[in-house]
């Protein structure tokens, strides 16, 4: 393990942390247990690795950072920039511009081909847009050429490929237009070993070069040491 750490407090010269997490928790109802995460400051360009058994609120605790759900208690902060106090348009455009997600589930658009839910971020953002270099279709292609995305699948439509490709086109999409932050959930659930390696590495050697934070949820307790940080989430709750 590379020196797994609790991630410390932000020290870059006071500049805000990519992530700030306080006394967060959540509820999914009133009879439902609270879910209660720990505190996380995560420095803009590190990298944060977060296990824990099934059920522990890891997807939950993923949907709470990125503003699509309210907690009950706590305080999130983004680039210095409290989420939820947001209206919801706005909360929508700082996703948009600052926030690649990766979801358990992909939320691909399902009538779209595959570059075009790649493009689909520079679409919504003029800030991903002006990033995605030298244009949001090269920049697209890139991406998928570096997932091992065969060009003979870029056309087609999402829902003719395989699980496999459409998690690679899900990631593709995060990564689109160097977002600051990226939020990643079992990104590598449905990927063979090689192309769960050649994605760490992407997003690693991206997160690097542009300076990203990443959130990166995973089951697998081998990947850890690819991350500057870890923590787990506790118990399941009763
Ligand atoms: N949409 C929902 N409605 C009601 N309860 C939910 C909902 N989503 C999750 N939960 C509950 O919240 C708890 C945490 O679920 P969550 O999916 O966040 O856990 P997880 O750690 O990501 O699990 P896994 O590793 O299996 O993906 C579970 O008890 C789950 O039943």
């Amino acid at each position: 393990m590379n020196n797994p750490s609790e991630p410390r407090a932000n020290s870059s010269q006071g500049a805000p942390a990519a992530l700030e997490v306080e006394s967060l928790s959540f509820r999914w109802g009133s009879d439902q247990p609270a879910l209660v995460f720990p505190d996380v400051s995560l420095p803009r360009g590190e990298h944060l690795f977060l296990h824990g058994p099934s059920g522990t609120g890891k997807s939950t605790f993923l949907s709470l950072l990125a503003g699509m759900l309210p907690p009950a208690t706590g305080t999130i902060r983004l680039l210095g920039t409290g989420i939820r106090q947001l209206s919801a348009c706005k909360r929508d455009r700082f996703r948009a511009d600052h926030i690649g997600v990766i979801f358990q589930q992909f939320n691909l658009v399902p009538y779209l081909t595959a570059e075009a839910n790649v493009i689909l971020p520079c679409r919504l953002s003029s800030i991903r847009k002006a990033a995605a270099e030298p244009t949001p279709v090269l920049a697209a292609r890139r991406l998928l050429t570096a997932l091992a995305i065969p060009e003979s699948q870029w056309q087609r439509k999402v829902t003719q490929l395989s699980i496999g490709q459409q998690q690679r086109i899900a990631a593709a999409r995060a990564l689109i237009g160097a977002p600051e932050i990226i939020l990643a959930d079992e990104p590598t659930s449905a990927l063979d070993s090689d192309n769960r390696d050649r994605f760490i590495d992407l997003l690693l050697t991206m997160a690097e070069e542009r300076h990203t934070s990443v959130l990166f949820v995973s089951h697998d307790r081998a990947l850890a040491r690819h991350f500057h940080h870890q923590i787990a989430l506790g118990q399941v709750p009763a």
